[in-house]
């Protein structure tokens, strides 16, 4: 059973020495949060202070507890009592093993005597990605979707962290809407820093960052339903000319008004 662990996000100061917009950001169990905002606008830095539990030590100034306090020293430096794992985009493995030598590797350090995990977690990876892992493919083989898919099942079943973070984990090889269901699906915290619409939508909250500090914190109201509905329908869309443009597809004959869906025209409605 994984343990609960509320997480307090103190604000700090954006890259003009300015306060942040908000105090506290508390972050709870089954939360998922996107962070937003432009290229440099300090995603990957909040992510960071998350991720090492800064206490007023990182450029930012901000400070993270858990559960109203500062987390023992056992949180930041050793792995096996770390309640929170990072999978970036840049997120490799460098040795050379297979993926069952890799996967059982991380069970025994992990979660000793569950090797029935193995199975649980390829077949989880297998259900995010259109191209199939196997357990005897090699880890350095493995496609940036493939990586990424093996990887978010590895945390979710394998490490099974109260919390998990995300940088930037879209890809072309993954089904996003599986991946967020299943993110969505348990008890954890999830932040992503992303740059795609549906999973920012899909989010309970968005934190958007501006001039390296936090500068709102939008909350869900439900509202966006139907636009995360039209955005779902682009994507399967876009989805499937993918496939038939890999497959070597003549599109020379078909008309565009195969994108004038009525997901185009609420969208435009929802611009008004
Ligand atoms: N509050 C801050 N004060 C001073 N510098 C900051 C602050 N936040 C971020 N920075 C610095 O600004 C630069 C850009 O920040 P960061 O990489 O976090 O942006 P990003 O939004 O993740 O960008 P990208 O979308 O390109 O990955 C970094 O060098 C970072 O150290």
């Amino acid at each position: 059973m994984t343990k609960q662990f509320t997480l307090m996000v103190q604000s700090g100061k954006n890259r003009f020495g300015e306060k942040e917009g908000f105090e506290t950001l508390e972050i709870r169990p089954g939360d998922t949060l996107a962070i937003v905002g432009p290229t440099g606008s300090g995603k990957s830095a909040l992510i960071n202070d998350i991720e090492t539990l800064a206490q007023g030590d990182s450029i930012t100034g901000r400070r993270i507890l858990i559960n109203g306090q500062e987390p023992p020293e056992s949180f930041v430096r050793e792995p096996a009592f770390k309640p929170i794992a990072l999978i970036t985009q840049n997120t490799r493995c460098l040795a050379d093993l297979s993926v069952e030598e890799f996967l059982l590797m991380h069970i025994r350090a992990r979660k000793p005597g569950r090797e029935d995990l193995l199975e649980e977690t390829i077949k989880l990876a297998n259900t995010f990605t259109g191209e199939s892992i196997s357990l005897k493919s090699r880890m350095s083989g493995l496609s940036g979707g493939q990586t990424r898919s093996l990887m978010i099942a590895d945390a979710l079943v394998i490490g099974d962290t109260p919390i998990l973070l995300l940088d930037e984990i879209e890809n072309a090889g993954i089904f996003k809407d599986r991946v967020i269901q299943s993110l969505q699906g348990g008890n954890k915290a999830v932040i992503l820093v992303t740059h795609d619409p549906y999973l920012a939508l899909t989010a309970d909250r968005r934190i958007v960052m501006k001039h390296g500090g936090v500068a709102s914190v939008i909350e869900s109201t439900g509202e966006e339903q139907p636009l995360i509905a039209d955005l779902a329908l682009i994507e399967d869309k876009l989805h499937q000319i993918r496939e038939k443009l890999r497959q070597g597809a003549d599109f020379s004959s078909v008309s565009s008004k195969v994108f004038m869906t009525p997901a185009k025209q609420s969208l435009q409605f929802n611009r008004v």
